[in-house]
């Protein structure tokens, strides 16, 4: 088992084999020379047919021919997508211009940094009309394998009841970002709940197959008082928790948690709340009882099953994950129970299982990113493909979801500041002009 994992990270981040490129290869220009860009696209592309780094922007020429040169990248203007792994806060203002210029983006989440850009962006008319590039907010943990898994266990008709309720969380060890990060600042649309926080709605979302639309209580933590001038204040966001409800009563619950300490056990919390400590990354479906056909009950009874399912690892599946599918069964007559037991299983998916509509070429090793690279290729090449995707109107939604819980935290205002910037309004309404 670590042998396959080892195997997994070197195949899948490290040094994956080397594709020979279609002539028709689809050409990429990198914004930002990004810390996530070489595990995000560069490594993935190596191993992909129709996939050519072709070029890097960055703020410096020399930055950018000294990434290159490291990251062994080509030099060509004939551009066919960008992939934007800019902060937050210039996303919307640089995937308009590639629109405007008619690449296709692939761009890095948070889409934006408010729902007000989201609509702005997805609705536009350049990104609607009928040719349109491609645009893909890059939740790239939905295109694996264990994830799609994990969906048909919860939403499967036979056994899963209506899911009740859903939980995702996602921890980094204190001290793991650095002080002058991206994301503590304020003006660069920052937080948590812009980084980890926006995987753990999107997980809520898919899972409830519904709108978190009430946000019923938010707890954040802001950057240390240390920090805090550079962050913008005390606006920034450095844990978050939150819980929501939807408009058909189920709940959800999100942690999201940048710089984790204490929480050790068998030590009191006062030694150890400086210490850095981790969870577990892990996506939670509680479903509500189903009655099922089975022979386990005579003609009199009654056969009920209530589903519970945990993805451990849902945003780095291809090292490893495991998926817990706990069924607790009970037998009733007349309202009364005769039996209960449960049944468990832990599943796996590296790849997908044989005879599946989506069980393409994908190797074991591929990553998150590899997946979400293959289906924007296909996406581009107008191939159906595995049918995995996230639409322009869900990337509002979800940026919608964010913006509610900032202002339940009464960050409201702080949030009306990120709205788009009069420079971008004017690229943004002149593109819209030249559209209609
Ligand atoms: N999908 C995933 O797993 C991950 C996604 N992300 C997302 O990718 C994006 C980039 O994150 P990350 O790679 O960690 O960030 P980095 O700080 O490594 O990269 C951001 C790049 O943006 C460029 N840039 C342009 N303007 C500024 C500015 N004012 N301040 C700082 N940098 C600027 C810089 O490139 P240059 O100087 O060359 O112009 C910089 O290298 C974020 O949106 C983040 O949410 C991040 C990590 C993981
Ligand atoms: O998208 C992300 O995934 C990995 C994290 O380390 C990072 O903070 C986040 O931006």
């Amino acid at each position: 088992m670590v042998f396959a994992a080892l195997y997994r990270i070197y195949a899948g981040f490290i040094n994956p084999p080397q594709a020979r490129k279609e002539d028709d290869a689809i050409r990429f220009g990198l914004l930002g020379a990004s810390n996530i860009a070489p595990p995000a696209l560069i490594t993935p592309a190596r191993s992909h047919r129709e996939v050519i780094i072709a070029a890097v922007a960055a703020r410096d020429r020399s930055r950018a021919e000294a990434y290159a040169k490291k990251h062994d990248l080509l030099n060509d203007p004939s551009i066919d997508a960008v992939y934007i792994a800019l902060p937050n806060s210039l996303h919307f203002e640089w995937a308009l211009r590639a629109i405007k210029a008619r690449k296709h983006v692939l761009l890095e989440k948070p889409s934006c940094s408010n729902g007000e850009e989201a609509r702005a962006l997805f609705n536009h008319p350049l990104v609607k009309a009928p040719n349109a590039p491609v645009l893909l907010e890059a939740f790239h943990y939905r295109f694996h394998p264990a994830w799609q898994t994990f969906m048909s266990l919860i939403h499967d008709d036979a056994v899963a009841g209506p899911v009740k309720h859903a939980h995702a969380q996602q921890y980094l060890f204190k001290g793991v970002i650095p002080f002058d990060d991206i994301r503590w600042r304020y003006d660069l649309a920052g937080g948590a709940m812009m980084d980890f926080g926006t995987y753990t709605v999107n997980c809520l979302r898919q899972i409830l197959r519904e709108e978190p639309s009430q946000v019923i209580e938010v707890h954040w933590r802001g950057v240390p008082s240390s920090q805090s001038d550079q962050a913008g204040g005390q606006q920034i966001d450095q844990a978050m928790t939150a819980t929501y409800k939807t408009e058909s009563g189920a709940t959800g619950s999100i942690i999201a948690d940048l710089a984790a300490s204490g929480g050790w056990p068998l030590l009191p919390s006062s030694w150890t709340k400086n210490i850095p400590s981790i969870g577990w990354p892990k996506c939670e479906a509680e479903l509500g009882e189903k009655e099922v056909e089975s022979p386990k009950s005579a003609d009199d009874e009654k056969h009920f099953v209530k589903r519970k399912v945990t993805l451990w690892n849902h945003l780095a599946p291809s090292v490893y994950h495991r998926i817990d599918v706990e069924d607790t069964h009970t037998i009733h007559r007349d309202g009364t129970l005769l039996k209960t037991w449960k049944e468990s299983q832990n599943l796996k998916s590296y790849s997908w299982p044989s005879g599946d509509k989506q069980a393409y070429a994908g190797e074991d090793w591929w990553s998150t990113y590899h997946c979400q690279l293959h289906e924007f290729v296909n996406k581009i090449k107008g191939r159906e493909g595995s049918g995995v995707w996230v639409d322009g109107d869900d990337s509002i939604k979800q940026m919608e979801a964010i913006d509610r819980t900032y202002e339940k935290a009464g960050m409201k205002t702080i949030r009306a500041k990120r709205g788009i910037s009069e420079s971008t309004y004017d690229l943004y309404s002149s593109s819209v002009n030249a559209a209609n």
